[in-house]
């Protein structure tokens, strides 16, 4: 098969626009709520991690990219969690749709009507990965900012990966899938806004990534190493993963780093634990 690229890999920097960042914030954290069930009172993205609501720990790494135009956040309509988080550093639409791909095709939409441009560059990262960090960030700007298509950050996989067959005793292997060529997708995630608009548009609601989208017009993002500590918060067992991994970084990012705005609300962290 040709390694030829069907298209140039590159593009001058004429068109280089600039450079924003939207936070799909609107999910409900279904799979993150304790064993024995229950909704949880705040959904896990605003969940205490080492001290803060999760969520603050992401928006901080962004906070130090110096690149960016703005961050905004996309949370779900009524979700009322930043009009006592407010920031310099990032503004919050309560936009959030029913699915993931829903929230950034509105998302993307609230950044155009605020001035962002179809050729400029949007960095779609997901609230629960708090652990990325603002090297990171920058590795996959500096890594796509010229590219044809764009990028994203993914970890190679690791493991032995198996295909499952359920069964009335459970899960049982089916089979051993060559790894050699297997990535686990990240986010960030860094495109063009307006072909990221029309991806997302012809791939319709259920689409689980904004790679995604755009491979479905056969083209091929760039895959760039985000490591292991960059996974995101799914199950209960992650917030203390997440925590785990805060503990060993010196100098944690926190917003209050990066000037002032922070309206922090020390009492949320109490309801942070009122899963119900
Ligand atoms: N309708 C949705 C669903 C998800 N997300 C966001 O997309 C990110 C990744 O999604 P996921 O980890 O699946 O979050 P949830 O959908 O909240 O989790 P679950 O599927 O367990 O309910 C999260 O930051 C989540 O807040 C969103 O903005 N809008
Ligand atoms: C975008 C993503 O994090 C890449 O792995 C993933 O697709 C999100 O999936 P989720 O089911 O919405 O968590």
């Amino acid at each position: 098969m040709s390694d030829v690229l069907p298209f140039p890999a590159t593009v001058s920097s004429a068109v280089s626009g600039r450079f924003w960042a939207l936070v799909p914030c609107a999910g409900t954290g279904v799979r993150a709520a304790p064993p024995g069930g229950g909704m949880a009172a705040w959904p896990k993205q605003y969940q205490n991690v080492a001290g803060q609501p999760l969520v603050l720990h992401t928006l901080a790494a962004f906070a130090g990219v110096a690149r960016l135009a703005g961050t905004l956040v996309a949370v779900a309509p009524g979700d009322l969690f930043f009009q006592a988080h407010a920031h310099a550093a990032f503004f919050a639409v309560d936009c959030g749709g029913a699915t993931r791909a829903a929230t950034v095709e509105a998302g993307l939409r609230a950044l155009r009507t605020r001035g962002a441009a179809a050729h400029d560059w949007v960095l779609v990262h997901d609230a629960a990965r708090c652990l990325v960090t603002t090297a990171q960030i920058d590795a996959l700007i500096d890594a796509c900012a010229h590219d044809a298509v764009g990028g994203l950050l993914a970890h190679k996989l690791p493991d032995t990966l198996k295909t499952a067959t359920a069964g009335p005793g459970g899960f049982r292997v089916a089979g051993t899938v060559d790894r050699s060529d297997k990535w686990l997708a990240q986010t960030p995630q860094m495109f063009r806004i307006g072909m990221l608009q029309d991806a997302l548009e012809r791939a319709g609601a259920q689409v689980t990534d904004e790679a995604g989208a755009v491979e479905a017009m056969g083209l091929h993002p760039r895959l760039v190493e985000g490591g292991a500590q960059n996974f995101k918060v799914t199950y209960p067992e992650d917030f203390a993963l997440a925590e785990a991994v805060l503990a060993t970084r010196r100098h944690g990012a926190t917003l209050e780093r990066f000037g002032g705005g922070v309206i922090a609300d020390p009492d949320h962290s109490k309801d942070d634990a009122g899963w119900t």
